[in-house]
C-alpha cells in the first residue's frame, strides 16, 4: 500500500495541503502519522479513503469496503445504549449479535471486561469522551478488514486505556492487517513497533523506525525529537 506525488488542495482555499508526497505502508509495524495541528493528517487519510479527491497522485490501497476508517468524530445518538452500538457494528458484517454481553467478553482481561459490561447498559450520551473513543475501538476492531485508519485513536484516553488501545491495534498487525493511525500522544508509542511517517509544510519529512528517528535527533524523547524535526 503506498501513495506517490500526491498533491491537495481545497477548492476554496489557495494553500496546497499536501505537496507531492510518497511514502509506503509497512505491513509488520503500525505506521503512526505526526504532524502539527492543521498539517493535513484528516486530509490524507480522506485522501486514501475516497472522501476527497487529490488533485494529482497515485493511490494504492484496497477498495472502501475492506477498509475500516475511524474518523476524530463519528456520530451515534446518544439515547442509544453501549449494546446498540456494539449489535449495530456486528450486522455490518452480517453476523448474528450475541444476546449476552459477556460473548463479546471471553478474550479481554478484567479491567476492558469490567469497563465493556459497564457500558453495555450506559447511554452513549452519558460515556465520557474516553468511554465512548475506548468503546468503539474496541468493537470495530472487531471487524477483519485489510486496512484499518484510525485519527487519533487514543485522543482523550487515559493513559492505562491507551495503552490497552494501542496493543489492540498493534495485534491487528501481528493478525495480518495494515493499521494506519496519527496521534499527537508520541510516549506511547513506545509501547508498539510502529513506522514514524512525519508531515510537515506539506512534505513528508521523515519515514521510518521510531527508535532511529529518536536517534537522529539525538533524544529519547519523542516529543523533543518531533520538536527538533520541524526546527
Ligand atoms: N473543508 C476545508 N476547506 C478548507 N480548508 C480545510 C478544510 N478542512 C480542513 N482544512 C484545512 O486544511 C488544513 C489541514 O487540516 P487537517 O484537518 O487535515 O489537519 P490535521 O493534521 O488532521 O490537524 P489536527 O492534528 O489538528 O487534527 C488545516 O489548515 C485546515 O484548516
Amino acid at each position: 500500500m503506498f501513495v506517490k506525488n500526491l498533491s491537495f488542495k481545497y477548492k476554496n482555499s489557495k494553500r496546497e495541503i499536501l505537496k507531492d508526497i510518497s511514502f509506503n505502508l509497512k505491513k509488520d509495524k503500525v505506521n503512526v502519522l505526526v504532524g502539527l495541528n492543521g498539517t493535513g493528517k484528516t486530509t490524507l487519510f480522506d485522501c486514501i479513503t475516497n472522501i476527497l479527491k487529490p488533485n494529482e497522485g497515485v493511490l494504492n490501497f484496497p477498495s472502501i469496503d475492506q477498509i475500516l476508517y475511524l474518523t476524530q468524530t463519528i456520530y451515534f445518538s446518544p439515547e442509544l445504549k453501549g449494546k446498540d452500538f456494539v449489535k449495530f457494528i456486528s450486522r455490518i458484517d452480517n453476523k448474528v449479535p450475541f444476546k449476552f454481553p459477556e460473548s463479546y467478553t471471553i478474550k479481554m482481561d478484567e479491567r476492558s471486561r469490567n469497563l465493556f459490561l459497564h457500558l453495555w447498559n450506559t447511554k452513549i450520551g452519558r460515556m465520557s469522551v474516553g468511554e465512548k473513543r475506548w468503546l468503539f475501538i474496541t468493537v470495530l476492531s472487531g471487524l477483519k478488514r485489510k486496512l484499518y485508519i484510525l485519527d487519533e485513536p487514543t485522543s482523550g484516553v487515559d493513559p492505562s486505556s491507551r495503552i490497552r488501545i494501542l496493543k489492540n491495534i498493534d495485534k491487528l498487525v501481528k493478525d495480518g492487517s495494515y493499521c494506519f493511525i496519527s496521534t499527537h500522544q508520541l510516549q506511547d508509542l513506545s509501547h508498539i513497533d510502529c513506522n514514524i511517517i512525519m508531515l510537515h509544510l506539506g512534505k513528508v519529512i521523515y519515514e521510518g523506525d521510531y527508535y532511529k528517528w529518536l536517534e537522529n535527533n539525538n533524544t529519547h524523547n519523542p516529543d523533543i525529537a518531533f520538536d527538533r524535526s520541524i526546527e
